[in-house]
């Protein structure tokens, strides 16, 4: 339960974190860096408070307009309404007004119920955004509960150093809840988030930390051994190690990104899980001049577009209050022309991935329409063929959906494109 000071606390980091100026992990991060003296617990205490309220801040706001300069209100709000605690475990926290304001805002528990932003938990921007796409009242919040949930660990197992069922036995005997994930043939899914980074099977690469859906999207590239493949937006490289494992070190594996820090994260997991087929390179932008060498080389490329993340609310549930309608232009602008500058590399027969960890059609199908419409000689492959000795969800269409509220995973978009001439 938290305390006085905690909850002073948590309200000069709300002040903060409620303007959405930045991500809410980092404002956190910064303010417990001037924190020095707080614990663990403290830290605890205040971070899932922060996180609660922004989880339901729909709810909060419709009673506390400009929730940032009454942070107090908001956290209390989010004791009440995100972490479980009746009005009568915080009294000794609240004077007489605050209370009767938590008196009030239960009252209105039927009337969030009934509105669609407040039931789903998302903004009004987005809730017109999937109602335009065709989703009705119950997907949407639907999903919006889904994403209200924090995610569980999942985890891969390096394929090059071991077998997903004796490290799984390895971790259940650890006393960890721990189980196969459902679609993935390399992943577990942890329950109890221990702190991995200090696991032996974390720090001899046997395991890494990835979202059951991100591991899908690995998968779908169909890599093999002895390949030329390109991770276009490898990031810290989550897919690219997974791609380099299905490739079993044979190959050559380009991982591209314009931000030089993630490439560099990238490079001591390479290390870790073994692969020496790796090739960070740090590039420009889309059309920088050392990537015309791979031109037309490629059997593979992956295009893991930056996007506007809105698969990973759970993670990042910041997020929808800092992306909007016209962020997510300015995106498929950008996302529109990597997926072409990449296209460009990839051979005859080979096969360009492209994915997002968005649900908003703008970022995926339409991108998709339009490239297919601006370029011939493509094919899609449908993903359920290309996955067919795979456990992997029903699907409608030719593209992986992944959306948390069916599949307990983040929300992601593939589609696989095949070149014929
Ligand atoms: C969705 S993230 C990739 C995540 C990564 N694939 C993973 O699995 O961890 C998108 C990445 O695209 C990179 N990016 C942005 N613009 C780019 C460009 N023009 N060319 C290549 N990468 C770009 C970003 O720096 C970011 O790392």
């Amino acid at each position: 339960m938290i305390n006085a000071q905690q909850l002073d606390l948590t309200a000069a980091a709300l002040a903060q974190v409620l303007t959405f100026r930045q991500p809410a992990d980092v404002v956190l991060s910064a303010f417990f860096r001037r924190q020095r003296k707080l614990g663990v617990r403290d830290r605890q205490e205040i971070a899932e408070t922060v996180f609660a309220t922004i989880r339901h801040l729909q709810k909060i706001q419709k009673m506390l307009p400009r929730p940032h300069n009454k942070p107090r209100r908001a956290a209390l709000a989010a004791l009440v309404l995100g972490r479980g605690l009746s009005i009568h475990a915080v009294k000794s926290l609240c004077d007489a007004e605050e209370k009767q304001w938590l008196v009030e805002l239960k009252e209105h528990k039927s009337d969030f119920a009934a509105t669609l932003a407040t039931a789903a938990e998302l903004p009004e921007w987005l809730t017109d955004c999937l109602q335009q796409q065709g989703w009705d009242e119950n997907q949407i919040i639907a999903f919006g509960r889904s994403v209200m949930q924090a995610a569980p660990l999942d985890v891969r197992v390096n394929t090059l150093k071991g077998k997903r069922d004796k490290i799984l036995a390895v971790l259940q005997a650890e006393g960890l809840r721990a189980e196969a994930t459902p679609y993935s043939p390399w992943g577990i899914r942890l329950y109890d988030k221990p702190a991995l980074n200090r696991h032996p099977l974390f720090l001899d690469g046997v395991l890494e930390v990835q979202d059951e859906g991100s591991q899908l999207l690995a998968l779908l590239t169909g890599v093999k051994r002895g390949q030329i493949a390109v991770d276009f937006c490898a990031g810290a490289g989550g897919k690219t190690l997974a791609m380099g494992a299905m490739m079993a070190g044979c190959g050559r594996l380009y991982a591209l990104d314009v931000a030089e820090k993630r490439l560099a994260n990238l490079k001591p997991r390479m290390v870790r899980a073994g692969l020496t087929n790796i090739h960070p390179q740090r590039i420009d932008n889309e059309h920088d001049a050392r990537i015309a060498r791979l031109k037309g080389k490629a059997d593979c490329v992956l295009v893991d577009a930056p996007c506007s993340g809105l698969g990973t609310l759970r993670r990042n549930p910041d997020l929808k209050y800092r992306q909007s309608g016209d962020n997510v232009e300015a995106l498929q602008q950008q996302q529109r022309s990597i997926l072409q500058a990449a296209s460009t590399l990839v051979r005859s027969g080979g096969r360009l991935i492209y994915a997002t960890c968005s649900i908003l059609e703008a970022e995926n199908q339409q991108q998709l329409n339009d490239f297919l419409a601006a370029n011939t000689g493509w094919h899609i492959e449908p993903v359920q063929t290309l996955l067919k000795s795979h456990a992997l969800p029903a699907m409608q269409g030719d593209y992986l959906q992944l959306n948390t509220s069916e599949h307990h995973t983040d929300g992601f978009f593939a589609a696989v494109l095949t070149r014929i001439k």
